[in-house]
């Protein structure tokens, strides 16, 4: 038997989701790290925030203005003006020491505490200030109802709610939650690092130059980027030849520095792929080996003590879409993200894509963007497995089902591999 069968002879290959399901329901997220605030940024969140108070912690005008008793403005115009006596000035930060009683207002400022008594603010700009006796006087110029210009006490966050769920990747919103319940020191799930190995006796390095039968190693750059975006730490190896010796010198030093390892090439049934004998010297269980998706079918998932191995193709773009649909699902899940998986949206298709039926899904390189609200996407013209220069601009891949075609103006399933513009540099909607 083949050696590429021999540890996973009765396997067939298992559909997209069965084996994002298997890599996921292998793997945990990594142990928990504190970190200082400031330093959070895009690591992921491993604690529950519950509001530990009222926010905001008191009712707190809005404008800068006069607590007043609404019911005190009543019938208040621009030429017949409420007068009320200016009792306390009270700034933000400061607390009122006086109570707001009928026919009396406090001059306060945005975010200042709401005094006792007072149920409105009316804007300085509504309001006219003067002397009445010798009285500082603010006269009201438009009536106020109870509420007005005042955030209620909790009205953002109230106390004991959960404001936060662990497996969030730590954004603007997300630190501005953390600091305003005094988070400091933040549980975030420690990052990945990813060890990245590409093997062929045909690569050379980038800095070097090129023979006959050579070509570059791109792959390991690629793969560091995606890792990279997706929270993990790349660890990259310099790229071996097809010698399982030189592919186990590389790594078995290192493995326990890493928490996942990425191999690419050597998966298929070549006479020199070589990585199901790797997997097999480093005593990783293969749980699956060839997926239903083109490219990158022959994919081999191995696992030990609870570190995932990904043999993804040599091909680039066989090892872009392996890295979207299961790799960087892997990353993401010791990572501790809440939901791994790539994001998928619907998209008309604007152009035709030759590709013809084939039994595995295919993922198709391509582009989407948004036009007047809605999601187009159109497919690359190299679709080669092997082709990098069709990567470029490539943010997305649309899925075509087994066995199926896709035409111009459908709705088809794409999986979101970056940001997408809005404008797009070449409109061609159709309806
Ligand atoms: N007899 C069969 N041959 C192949 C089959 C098959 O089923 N039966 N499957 C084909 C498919 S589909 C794919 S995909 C590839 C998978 O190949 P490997 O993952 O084993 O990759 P290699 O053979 O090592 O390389 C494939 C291709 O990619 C180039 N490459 C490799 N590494 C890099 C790198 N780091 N940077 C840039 N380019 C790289 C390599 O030179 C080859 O051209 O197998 C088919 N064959
Ligand atoms: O499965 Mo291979 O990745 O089509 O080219």
């Amino acid at each position: 038997m083949h050696r590429a069968f021999a540890d996973a002879p009765n396997r067939a290959p298992l559909s997209v989701e069965d084996a994002q399901a298997v890599i996921l329901e292998s793997l945990a997220p990594l142990p928990v790290e504190r970190i200082p605030l400031v330093d959070s940024d895009g690591r992921v969140l491993a604690q529950a925030v519950v509001a530990d108070g009222d926010v905001p912690p008191f009712d707190r005008s809005m404008m800068d203005g006069y607590a007043v008793r609404a019911a005190d403005t009543a019938g208040a115009s621009w030429e017949r003006p409420v007068p009320l006596a200016v009792i306390e000035e009270v700034p933000a930060g400061c607390s009122p020491t006086r109570r707001v009683g009928p026919g009396e207002a406090i001059r306060v400022m945005t975010g200042s505490m709401i005094p006792e008594g007072a149920d409105a603010v009316v804007k300085f700009e509504n309001t006219a200030e003067g002397y009445n006796r010798n009285v500082a006087t603010v006269h009201v110029r438009v009536p106020a109802r109870p509420g007005d210009n005042i955030a209620k006490k909790g009205e953002d966050m109230a106390k004991g709610s959960v404001v936060l769920r662990p497996g969030v990747p730590i954004g603007a919103a997300e630190a501005a939650v953390l600091a305003t319940f005094g988070v400091a020191e933040v549980a975030v799930y420690r990052r990945p690092v990813v060890g990245i190995l590409a093997t062929g006796s045909e690569l050379v390095d980038v800095h070097e130059p090129l023979s006959p039968g050579k070509i570059r190693n791109s792959n390991s750059y690629m793969v560091a980027s995606l890792i990279r975006a997706a929270g993990g730490v790349p660890k990259l190896f310099s790229a071996v030849g097809d010698s399982v010796e030189a592919m186990l010198a590389a790594v078995e030093p290192h493995l326990d520095e890493l928490d996942a390892l990425v191999t690419t090439g050597g998966v298929s049934v070549g006479d020199y792929d070589l990585i199901p004998d790797l997997y097999e010297r480093l005593g990783a269980t293969t749980r699956f080996w060839k997926v239903l998706a083109r490219p990158g079918q022959p994919v081999r998932y191995a696992v030990r003590d609870g570190k995932p191995f990904f043999g993804i193709s040599g091909n680039p773009a066989s090892a872009f879409v392996n890295c979207q649909l299961f790799v960087l699902p892997g990353v993401r899940r010791l990572g501790g993200w809440a939901h791994p998986l790539p994001r998928t949206v619907r998209a008309r298709l604007v152009n035709a894509c030759s590709a013809p039926p084939i039994k595995p899904d295919r993922f198709l390189r391509a582009r989407l963007y948004e036009a007047e609200g809605e999601l187009f996407v159109e497919v690359a013209k190299g679709q080669s497995s092997g082709m990098i220069g069709s990567l470029v601009g490539a943010n997305a891949l649309v899925r075509v089902k087994g066995g199926t075609a896709v035409e111009p103006g459908q709705v088809v399933d794409v999986v979101v591999c970056g940001e997408w513009p809005s404008i797009p540099p070449k409109k061609k909607a159709l309806r």
